[in-house]
């Protein structure tokens, strides 16, 4: 079966740093049946099958090669069978690039509020309406299938921070056996594939555990959940200096919902190839700007009358048409422009710091640049 893994040996350049530090990192290409990735990858969150504010040509100019996606919200509103009816979520949101959705178990403990977790699933009432709901590993699996996802997430179980030794070794196990009725219940096809979440919370040997009971099931990447979950950067990092390793090298590596510049910068470092998080497109609707100079917030009153762009050099329509005075006036009177401009340049930032990021290790280069 082809995985849709294949870091050709001569697109591989995972070069050995000087010294300890970046040698780790990696850039390479994930081929997939909707297209290239290019690693290391940022995933701007699109999680009701649109990125807010954003037409998908437009997220498709700022460089992005594929989006995220959500079981949890698109089972409930407006349901995978009715997606599936009408073409699938790439048809439905015009998106023809790769498309990830995660597979709901996280949304459910952080958006609703009546849930049951139990060796099954998790049962659960809809933040919407109050209706009731089960996900479990197969019908996670499936409503993936039917939204025509091109990454496939396990369905899973993040531990959250912090959990005792026992509760994260508890969790952990229901995970990796959860995963296994995951890898049965997917449907492998040429060019998709579905990645395993290792969890173990901060404990090393859980971790270890973990990889190994997922590494058994082959999946086509890895993902490492159970982080960017409340536990901070210095703790982040620290289960990041050996987690990596844990996982096969020429398969993917995807830390969930990570992260700011500085965290997707030492992630990469210590062998991390995909990211997703919502801070470029949230933190945009809020009035904040990612630039070279540092986060702008652009509804502050210096910006009122200040006539230049958020970065002279950024080519975002934001940048090469508009001024910080008018993104500052569009913000505080909550117009609609506001949040798509200050969402374009945001993920227009994320991708060229990825770009920049993939040029460095390409020619061997430190990338420790925090821009
Ligand atoms: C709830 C919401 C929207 O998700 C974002 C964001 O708030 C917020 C709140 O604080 C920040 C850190 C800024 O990001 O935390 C989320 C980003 N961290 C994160 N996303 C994850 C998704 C995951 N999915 C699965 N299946 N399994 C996991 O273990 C998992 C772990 C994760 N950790
Ligand atoms: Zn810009």
């Amino acid at each position: 079966e082809v995985s849709i893994t294949k870091f050709p040996a001569d697109e591989r350049k995972i070069i050995a740093k000087a010294h300890d530090k970046y040698k780790k990192a990696r850039a390479g290409i994930i081929n997939t049946r909707h297209g290239q990735i290019h690693t290391p990858a940022f995933m701007p969150v699109g999680t009701k099958g649109t990125v807010k504010a954003m037409l998908p040509e437009s997220v498709q100019t700022t460089g992005a090669d594929i989006i995220l996606g959500n079981t949890y919200h698109l089972m409930l509103q407006p349901g995978a069978k009715r997606v599936f009816k009408l073409g699938g979520l790439h048809k439905f949101m015009n998106w023809s690039k790769p498309l990830l959705t995660d597979s709901g178990g996280f949304q459910v403990m952080s958006l609703s509020k009546l849930r049951k977790i139990t060796e099954e699933g998790v049962i659960f009432n809809s933040h919407i309406d109050g209706s009731k709901f089960m996900l479990s590993p197969e019908s996670s699996t499936e409503i993936q299938y039917l939204l025509g996802s091109t990454i496939t997430m396990a369905f899973d179980e993040c531990t959250p921070y912090p959990s005792t030794y026992e509760q994260a070794k508890s969790s952990m196990e229901l995970t990796s056996r959860w995963a296994k009725r995951s890898r049965k219940a997917f449907y492998s096809r040429d060019g998709y594939g579905q990645f395993g979440i290792i969890q173990g919370s901060i404990y090393n040997d859980l971790r270890l555990k973990s990889a190994l009971d997922l590494i058994e099931l082959d999946f086509e990447g890895y993902a490492i959940g159970g982080l960017a979950v409340g536990e901070g950067q210095e703790l982040m990092f620290k289960v990041l200096d050996y987690a990596p390793d844990l996982l096969p090298i020429n398969k993917p590596r995807y830390l969930m919902g990570v992260g700011k510049p500085a965290d997707i910068i030492g992630a990469v470092q210590r062998g991390i190839d995909m990211f997703d998080c919502v801070i470029p497109t949230r933190s945009g609707r809020n009035g904040q700007a990612f630039t070279k100079y540092g986060v702008v917030n652009i509804r502050n009153s210096k910006y009122k009358e200040d006539n230049t762009p958020l970065e002279e050099d950024c080519l975002c329509p934001a940048c090469k048409n508009y001024t910080k005075a008018y993104l500052h006036y569009l913000v505080k009177v909550k117009e609609i422009l506001g949040a798509m401009l200050m969402t374009w340049h945001n993920l227009m930032y994320f991708q060229k710091l990825m770009l920049r990021i993939r040029e460095y290790i390409a020619q061997g280069k430190d990338f420790d640049f925090i821009s």
